[in-house]
């Protein structure tokens, strides 16, 4: 494990040059890798793993879409691609990818089939945290670790593909075997991650809600859409207002930003921009902070959970999200966004 120094804090990373492939394959090469749910996690994670030689099946439920896309996705009903009950079964290392709120029906089947020696891993730390609304208590005689992707499971399979890797993080909640540990960085290092690095289920969970509610989601949009707003009603066009919002953070400034920091972009614009971003970051900051602490303590009392799994289980779920996704996707300003996107040349035939 290598301790690198994050701005002052040491902390250990577990990276692919001392962890390579084939040693993950080595670890992993009796077990069977069965991946309940083909939603967006399940399909990365599947064939990432299966690209690195490890032994993965898929369990799914029959007549779904999701059935047919593993079959699109090279899954072989019998051999590769099971009814989940058989894959649980079937699999040494039950990789638990069905939705947070779908995990809760399903959990009677799964403990059902998780016998000693098996291990019980997740992409998120959402349902043993909040085991008391969910009820997902394993048992004693299992591994139970996560290795959470730091980003979609769509990024998870593009990144691999083009040779890079998402960074994730791992936690080990139970090591029944003593082996847990090799047994979850083998896991990471197969799904496609590009380094790992330590947390806790809590820790996890906390921080992963916190993150897509604010900047990387939630609090994202709602500064779009402030500042959208404000821009036309000064009278700014859509395509103005929509450039100067979103499309030049998205192609121009956030790459650069990916590749070098803020820190260099704050350095690597003109004067004005410059002097301007320097005297207002810190009166967003603190107008933000506020609703940044609300949101955690939602998440830490468990509010955001429960709101989660409460919607996710009513009957008429999706026909009510359908309706708050068509308000954001017929805004005028993701409507701009969407010619604005259709006029880059790379979009144009
Ligand atoms: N979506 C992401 O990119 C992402 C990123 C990091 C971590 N995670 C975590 O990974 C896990 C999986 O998330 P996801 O977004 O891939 O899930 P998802 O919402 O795409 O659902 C996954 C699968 O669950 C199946 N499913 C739904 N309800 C079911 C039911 N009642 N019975 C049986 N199957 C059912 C669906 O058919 C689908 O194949 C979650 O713990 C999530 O928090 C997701
Ligand atoms: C991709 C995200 C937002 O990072 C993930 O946490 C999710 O829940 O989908
Ligand atoms: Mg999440
Ligand atoms: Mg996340």
């Amino acid at each position: 494990m290598a301790k690198l120094n994050f701005g002052g804090v040491e902390e250990n990373v577990v990276t692919r040059e001392e962890f390579p492939l084939s040693k993950a394959q080595e670890v992993l090469k009796n077990e069977t890798i069965a991946v309940i749910g083909y939603g967006v996690q399940g399909p990365g994670q599947a064939l990432n793993q299966r690209d690195n030689g490890i032994n993965v099946i898929v369990g799914q439920r029959k007549n779904s879409k999701t059935w047919d896309k593993a079959i699109a996705d090279g899954f072989v009903p019998g051999e590769t691609l099971f009814e989940i009950e058989e894959a649980l079964q079937r699999g040494t290392i039950i990789c638990y990818l069905l939705s947070d709120a779908a995990q809760i029906e399903l959990w009677p089947t799964v403990k059902k089939n998780l016998t000693p020696g098996k291990a019980l891993y997740f992409s998120h730390g959402f349902g043993i945290t909040f085991n008391e609304q969910t009820g997902i208590v394993p048992p004693a005689d299992v591994d139970v670790f996560l290795v959470a992707p730091k980003g979609s499971g769509t990024s998870l399979r593009r990144m691999f593909l083009q040779g890079r890797g998402l960074n994730s993080s791992y936690a080990i909640y139970q090591d029944a075997t003593g082996k847990a540990k090799e047994r979850v960085i083998a896991l990471g290092i197969a799904v496609g991650s590009g380094y790992l690095f330590e947390t806790d289920f809590k820790k996890e969970v906390f921080s992963d809600l916190t993150g897509e509610r604010g900047t990387l989601m939630g609090a994202i949009q709602g500064i779009f859409a402030a500042q959208y707003d404000v821009l036309r009603s000064k009278g700014h066009s859509p395509s103005e207002a929509f450039n100067e919002t979103v499309e030049e953070l998205t192609q121009s400034l956030m790459p650069l930003v990916a590749e070098n920091g803020m820190d260099w972009m704050y350095a690597n614009c003109s004067t004005t921009a410059q002097r301007g971003a320097l005297d207002w970051w810190k009166k967003f900051r603190d107008a933000t902070a506020p609703v940044f602490n609300e949101l955690y303590e939602s998440v830490a009392t468990g509010q955001e959970s429960k709101r989660s799994i409460d919607s996710n289980s009513k009957t008429d779920y999706r026909e009510k999200l359908e309706v708050e996704l068509k308000e954001l996707r017929e805004s005028e300003m993701w409507q701009a966004g969407k010619t604005v996107r259709s006029l880059r040349p790379e979009n144009q035939k």
